[in-house]
């Protein structure tokens, strides 16, 4: 049968990633693809490599061996002012959002415009008011630090940054973790939200089941150093796998609602 993807621009695509440190490698050999609009979760074990496969991704992590594509562009076989300009369209929010203590909200939004535009200062400020809106976040927070925030605000706030350039795509490390459920769930909302309306792809890697089954719209599942199976809740759900098989059919799975999968 064919791929229902064939059609459809793989705007990441990563070819026998083999990643490590010291005498250890994390990933070996890991091919994905991540498709123009799409929300994907990358789910995985603990230290499976979720986050080392991001930081990969986005070129924060050497590669051993392999060839990632973002936007047809090999980002290893390009000038360095071609891979800024690449880098240019993908925004990250990292794990406990790393937002600058020194700096406020609107100072941090203002981080990645400072690095790769040349705007003045009026201008800045304008558009990271426009951010930090755009992230559902009232007009007072532009001006405190982050230890003013709550665990929530934070996520926005990080969010509010990655969205700073205008990307194609976001890549999300573990968006909802700390957060209780329904800030978790608002934040779902908001990233389903943005999709819709700034026509983003995103790269999430998350534990949330909810987020799982209400937002994304494929699941990748990561495990001995590779991509075990990639599609959609269904097909993922089906692996036979032991640790897929706990993670969605055991104890804490059975607390979430799992969707009608007709
Ligand atoms: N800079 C580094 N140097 C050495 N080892 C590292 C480095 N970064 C990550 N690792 C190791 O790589 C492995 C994968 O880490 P990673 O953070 O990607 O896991 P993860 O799947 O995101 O886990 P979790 O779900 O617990 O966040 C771990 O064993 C970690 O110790």
């Amino acid at each position: 049968m064919a791929d229902r993807h064939d059609e459809q621009e793989a705007i990441i695509r990563a070819r026998g990633l083999t990643v490590g440190f010291g005498e250890t490698n994390i990933l070996e050999n890991l091919d994905l693809d991540v498709y123009r609009g799409e929300i994907l979760g990358v789910v995985g074990g603990s230290g499976t490599g979720k986050s080392v496969l991001l930081r990969t991704l986005v070129g924060l992590v050497p590669k051993r061996a392999g060839r990632v594509e973002m936007f047809g562009t090999d980002i290893d076989a390009v000038s360095l002012a071609e891979r800024r300009a690449v880098e240019r369209r993908w925004g990250i929010l990292f794990q406990q959002g790393a937002l600058f203590s020194s700096l406020t909200v609107k100072q941090n939004v203002q981080v990645p415009m400072r690095e790769h535009l040349h705007l003045p200062q009026r201008l800045m400020d304008e558009l990271a008011m426009l951010k930090i809106a755009m992230v559902g976040l009232q007009p007072d927070a532009a001006e405190k630090y982050p230890s003013e925030l709550s665990g929530g605000m934070i996520k926005r706030a990080a969010l509010a940054r990655a969205l700073a350039l205008d990307p194609d795509l976001v890549f999300l490390d573990e968006p909802t973790s700390g957060l209780d459920p329904i800030g978790a769930a608002d934040f779902d909302d908001l990233i389903s939200k943005l999709r819709e309306t700034l026509g983003l792809t995103v790269f999430m890697v998350t534990h949330d089941l909810d987020s799982l089954f209400s937002i994304c719209d494929r699941i990748a599942a990561l495990g001995k150093k590779r991509i075990l199976v990639a599609g959609d809740l269904r097909t993922v759900m089906d692996f036979p796998d032991p640790w897929i098989h706990e993670y969605f059919q055991g104890k804490r799975a059975r607390a979430v609602k799992v969707p009608d999968l007709a």
